[in-house]
């Protein structure tokens, strides 16, 4: 047999049957097809980011991953099993986080979801408790296991639910919009703990978002989806030069300055191999500058800090919609 991938999806749709209102008693049957025609491998241990604007097709992909939902069309596998068939066998290698819904019982205390799981899976006593002792570890967890999940922040259920989702020890694991509504400091945390178990355990994850900032860290390959077709599959700095998008340096000086202009050794302005740089606002002692967003902001930052008397500084990504937006126009 030919080499299938860990996850594999062979022309794979899904046409969702609607009925819309065509006059005042007269209902017409029509199509939507959510997912047209998908093809991609994906091998074991890898991270792969799956992105799109809104309703591209991506949570119809994982459902199908899932077993959720049937697919109307093509060859759908994971780990040799057809999903939607043998879905309860899957279910016991596969863990799937929602950002925006819960798996865990809302009037329960975490510790108590984690023990209705450990029964639900199955997963053998030894295993259990090590999976739980590793998350509440580095999901930080501790002060949490006895509060009911109603009562969690979004950042502490969001942590809560993929150590949920974890327990059983999954070869893979689906991830739609992980980082949603989380501050600074709960979305590093969720980032590390996934890098972490992507290197430790190898676990293959497929992660839908609209932040890039969680591409950018976690995933070397990106695929890009739109009205259910696969439109880009390669890395995030391709994406960028199809998609021409521009990164944002947020400079603060230590006093208002004309709009910074860096000089090369030989006399041009934003010469000498460094990556083109556009003042794009001034605002009192802050300036925004936009620059090729798959060039590096190092050497950038290195000849403000030398020319300009620097105070703070902060590199902002370019939305996923924009970097989409872009990639269409700048196709012929
Ligand atoms: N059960 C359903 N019945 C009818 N249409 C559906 C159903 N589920 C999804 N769709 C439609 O299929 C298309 C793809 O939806 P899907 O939820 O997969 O998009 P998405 O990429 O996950 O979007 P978002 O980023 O907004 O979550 C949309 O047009 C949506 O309205």
């Amino acid at each position: 047999m030919a080499d299938d991938g860990f996850i594999s999806l062979d022309g794979v749709e899904k046409v969702f049957e609607v009925r819309r209102r065509a006059g005042l008693l007269r209902r017409e049957r029509h199509e939507v097809r959510a997912v047209d025609g998908i093809s991609f491998r994906v091998a074991r241990g890898e991270m792969v980011g799956y992105i799109g604007p809104n309703g591209a097709g991506k949570s119809t992909t994982i459902k199908m991953l899932t077993g959720i939902l049937t697919p109307s069309g093509g060859r759908l596998r994971v780990a040799g099993i057809d999903p939607s068939r043998e879905r309860t066998r899957l279910a016991h290698r596969i863990g799937v986080v929602f950002g925006q819904r819960t798996t865990l019982w809302w009037d329960l205390p975490l510790r108590d979801s984690y023990r209705l799981m450990h029964r639900m899976y199955r997963i053998p006593d030894r295993r259990y408790r090590e999976n739980l002792d590793r998350c509440v570890e580095l999901l930080d967890l501790a002060k949490l296991l006895e509060v009911p999940v109603r009562q969690l922040s979004l950042g502490q259920r969001m942590r809560g639910d993929i150590a949920a989702a974890l327990l059983h020890d999954p070869e893979v694991l689906y991830l739609d919009e992980p980082t949603i509504g989380l501050d600074v400091v709960s979305k590093a945390k969720v980032r590390q703990f996934l890098k972490e178990l992507n290197a430790e355990r190898g676990t293959t994850v497929l992660l839908t978002t609209h932040d890039l900032t969680d591409i950018e860290q976690l995933c070397g390959r990106v695929m890009v989806i739109d009205h259910g077709r696969l439109m880009y599959d390669g890395s995030l700095t391709g994406l960028h030069e199809v998609g021409e998008s521009e990164r944002m340096l947020v400079v603060d000086l230590e006093r208002e300055l004309p709009p910074i202009r860096l000089e090369s050794a030989d006399g041009s302005v934003d010469g000498g191999g460094q990556p083109a740089l556009r003042v794009v606002k001034v605002e009192g002692p802050r300036q925004w500058l936009a620059f090729p967003a798959a060039a590096s902001a190092a050497p950038l930052v290195a000849r403000i800090a030398a020319d300009y008397p620097l105070v703070d500084l902060s590199v902002r990504e370019p939305d996923i919609e924009a970097v989409i937006a872009r990639m269409y126009e700048s196709t012929p």
